[in-house]
């Protein structure tokens, strides 16, 4: 993938090699700049690769896109302000005009993430750790099998985010659907994932790719696990080698 830039371009990913299996959870990880960001646009069809080949369930990532095969969630909520939280999750129903009983479908979301009390709060009423569940919510309306996850905690202290890695693991087990979920954190990456993928920067390009053999349901024993450690010690060589 190469932009341009004035003077000249940029190569933002070379040589990135990768088959995600149905089911799986993908953590990316790597520097600022390595390419995670644009890795997940390209899958989305946010953008189109200027070279090499890439498909999502099979087919372009535009036909995808055009199936509502996934969600997306961006590292902010981006919330409608002026919509209470089951309104924004029944946004995307209602503009694409989803048959059925929508409002249904979108309680059933917030019960997922656990805010079906709230539905009836505004966003500025929530914390942002719950801002990011509605978002969460809304991404899932259409029941994708996919989704795409921009370091959705990123911005939250390390209590919040490490409830929102289990529920999400919750999520990911009761619903069954494909992850790819972009970090900046070592530990994150390896309790979510059932694999890590690790990529350095100038060119970007995938350094290794981690399998973590850790059991489940994960919980906080998980991260006393040495199993734990050793998967992290391999992702943080790679980050190392990548920076070397
Ligand atoms: N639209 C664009 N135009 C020009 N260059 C771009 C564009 N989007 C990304 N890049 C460049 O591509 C490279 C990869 O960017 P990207 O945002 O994918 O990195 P990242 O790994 O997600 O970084 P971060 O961790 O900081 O979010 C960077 O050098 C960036 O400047």
């Amino acid at each position: 993938m190469v932009f341009p830039v004035p003077g000249g371009q940029t190569v933002a990913l070379q040589g990135a090699d990768l088959d995600i299996a149905p089911g799986e959870f993908i953590s990316l990880i790597g520097p600022s700049g390595c390419g995670k960001t644009t890795l997940l646009r390209l899958m989305a069809d946010l953008i189109r690769p200027t070279g090499g080949e890439l498909t999502v369930g099979g087919e372009s990532p535009e036909a995808a896109r055009r199936r509502r095969a996934y969600g997306y969630v961006f590292q902010a909520p981006a919330l409608m302000e002026w919509r209470n939280v089951l309104s924004n999750v029944l946004l995307p129903l209602e503009v694409m005009n989803v048959p059925g009983d929508r409002k249904a479908r979108a309680r059933e979301m917030l019960r997922l993430v656990g805010l079906e009390k709230f539905e009836r709060s505004y966003p500025w009423q929530l914390s942002g750790g719950m801002q990011q569940r509605v978002s969460i919510a809304r991404a899932l309306a259409f029941d994708p099998p996919l989704l795409f996850m921009d370091e959705p905690f990123g911005a939250l202290d390390e209590i919040t985010r490490e409830m929102l890695n289990l529920e999400l693991l919750r999520l990911w087990r009761e619903t069954g659907k494909t992850v790819v979920f972009v970090t900046h954190s070592i530990s994150e990456a390896v309790f979510l994932s059932s694999r890590v993928v690790v990529m350095t920067a100038r060119p970007g390009k995938i350094e290794g790719i981690v399998p973590i053999d850790l059991p489940h349901p994960r919980g906080d024993d998980t991260r006393e696990d040495p199993r734990f450690f050793a998967a992290a010690t391999e992702v943080r060589e790679l980050l190392r080698r990548g920076h070397a």
